[in-house]
């Protein structure tokens, strides 16, 4: 992987991750380019990571991969400026949600191999979980590329690409609704008469270590709900509320409407 060149076209947050998780790997600096579009954010990376920041055709030329992490809506123009550049033997990676690598193929010289991953923000913390999808003309090598740039932000698996709308509503957005029950578990605790600040700390530390019990026990979550939930005890009276206002339906219902989204999303893209 280290001899490669690779290019991160548009880092922003994600791409941010995937540059910073290649140089923690001991991807020289010299093997990377970077592009962004204000001045400001181009001038702020080069003196973050000591990177080269180029402008997008330039970056696409100079580099063996190229990783794509602009906006959704924002991909279609990328595609067609640096099109010219992507010659035999690049090869490209998407981290857009919602498009279809043949949404790339359409827009890229014929024969281009892509690739498609969705990564997730713990990748600050190197514990992403970065699910990869083959498109046209990507081999198992380009697979195997792909793995090796995203292992050091954390885990990754392999899929088929028609999952892809479904992985993004699992784990694409999944760290958004943790954050989100854990800040209303803290009003939740405030209400209760606990200082914020003491109810931060208890809520974050529980889903620390219920997320360290989910990965390191190896038990079902059904498992591990229950031992907590003693007989007529505290956690049975807190889980009963939770049934009768619907949360498994909830969750069901927020996962459709984040698959329909990036379904959405690569209509509107076309
Ligand atoms: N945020 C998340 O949790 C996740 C996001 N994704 C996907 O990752 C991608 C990036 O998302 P995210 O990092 O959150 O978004 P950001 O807005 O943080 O990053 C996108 C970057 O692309 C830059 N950009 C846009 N157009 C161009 C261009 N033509 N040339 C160069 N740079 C350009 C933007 O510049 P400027 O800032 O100047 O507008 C911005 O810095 C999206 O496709 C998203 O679907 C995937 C998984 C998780
Ligand atoms: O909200 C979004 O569209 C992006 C993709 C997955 C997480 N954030």
């Amino acid at each position: 992987m280290s001899q490669h060149t690779v290019a991160v076209l548009g880092a922003g947050k994600m791409g941010e991750l995937v540059l910073s998780g290649l140089l923690r790997s001991g991807h020289p600096a010299g093997h990377l380019l970077v592009t962004a579009r204000r001045a400001a954010r181009a001038a702020e990376l080069a003196e973050r990571y000591g990177v080269t920041v180029t402008g997008n055709a330039e970056a696409v030329t100079r580099a063996d991969i190229v990783a794509v992490g602009v906006k959704p809506q924002d991909c279609a123009a990328l595609l067609d400026e640096i099109a010219p550049g992507v010659t035999a033997g690049k090869l490209v990676v998407s981290l857009c949600a919602g498009l279809p690598t043949s949404f790339f193929a359409a827009r890229l010289p014929e024969g281009t191999p892509v690739v498609r991953v969705m990564t997730n923000t713990p990748a600050m913390v190197g514990e992403a979980m970065s699910a990869i999808s083959p498109g046209p003309h990507a081999t198992d090598e380009h697979v195997a590329l792909a793995e090796s740039m995203f292992r050091p932000l954390g885990s990754t698996v392999r899929v088929p690409e028609y999952q892809q709308d479904a992985v993004t509503a699992l784990s694409g957005s999944g760290p958004a609704y943790f954050y989100l029950m854990v800040e209303a578990m803290i009003e939740a605790g405030v209400l209760l008469g606990l200082p914020r600040r003491t109810a931060q700390e208890l809520i974050v530390q529980t889903a620390v270590g219920s997320a360290a019990m989910l990965r390191d026990s190896g038990e079902h979550p059904v498992q591990l709900r229950e031992a907590v939930t003693s007989p007529a005890g505290t956690t049975a009276a807190a889980l009963r509320e939770m049934e009768n206002h619907g949360v498994r339906a909830a969750l069901a219902s927020a996962l459709e409407a984040a698959r329909d989204r990036a379904r959405e999303i690569a209509a509107q893209a076309k």
